[in-house]
């Protein structure tokens, strides 16, 4: 997979190329490209932002130099790309999302700030590529870039080969819709508390019973609207309501 990145701060996205995600570029699993947008700037202050039309707070992102930049990293590389906007008004970006982009072959991040980008741009691109504008939650960051770090580990640990030991994408929380449950290791106590007897039964049907109670349990208590939204067939008879 190729991802390029456009931001006016370029050196925020370098931890990119550390530590799990550097292997990765390493390994050729993913390719990582970094482009400032000031490059596609013509004037001596390199101007990247302008008064809203309409008036109010704040200042908008220029068409201008979006275009310019977007059509460059767009024709840098062979791959179709999805572009992708982190917005605090996106479209949620869940784990199905993760799983979606982890089956393109190019990403391509536009990272806003100030008030965001001139409207256009998103509109002309969304003529030729798919365009998701994505919020990562509902709280507004200073600029796309930290949402780029999220989206991008949140893929890329799902692609095959970037973990060294790859959980079965069914093991990973939210798969299968629940919050996962509580873990434990040795000591089997510590601090005067005892790690819950059934995971030491080796009794591997009473125990993922218990796995499966705990998150039920957890999801009922923390995320009463991912229960809900769990469709009918996935919950078993053997699932009391919690
Ligand atoms: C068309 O899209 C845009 O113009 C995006 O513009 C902006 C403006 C300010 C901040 C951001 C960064 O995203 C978030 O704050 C965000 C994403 N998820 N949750 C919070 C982006």
């Amino acid at each position: 997979m190729r991802i390029d990145v456009v931001t006016i701060f370029p050196g925020y996205l370098a931890p990119l190329r550390e530590s799990l995600l550097g292997r990765a570029a390493d390994a050729g699993l993913i390719e990582v490209a970094l482009h400032d947008l000031r490059s596609w700037t013509h004037d001596v202050h390199q101007t990247v932002d302008d008064a809203p039309y309409g008036g109010g707070p704040g200042m908008v992102m220029r068409p201008q130099v979006w275009g310019e930049a977007l059509d460059a990293v767009i024709a840098s590389d062979s791959r179709p790309p999805r572009l992708v906007v982190p917005a605090p008004a996106g479209r949620s970006f869940t784990q199905a999302t993760a799983r979606a982009y982890a089956t393109e072959q190019r990403l391509v991040f536009a990272c806003g700030r100030y008030e965001g980008i001139d409207q256009r741009v998103v509109d002309h691109y969304s003529r030729q590529f798919p365009v998701d504008e994505v919020s990562i939650g509902d709280y507004v960051l200073v600029g796309g870039e930290a949402a780029v770090l999220v989206i991008v580990e949140a893929v890329a640990r799902l692609l095959p080969g970037v973990l060294g030991n790859p959980r079965s994408a069914a093991e990973d929380s939210f798969s299968d819709g629940l919050l996962e449950g509580p873990a434990y290791t040795r000591p089997e106590v510590w601090r005067g508390q005892a790690v819950p007897e059934v995971l030491r039964s080796g009794n591997h049907g009473a125990i993922a019973r218990w796995r499966r109670d705990r998150a039920l349990e957890r999801t009922a208590k923390r995320r009463p609207d991912l229960l809900a939204a769990l469709p009918e067939d996935r919950l078993d008879a053997a699932d009391q309501a919690f």
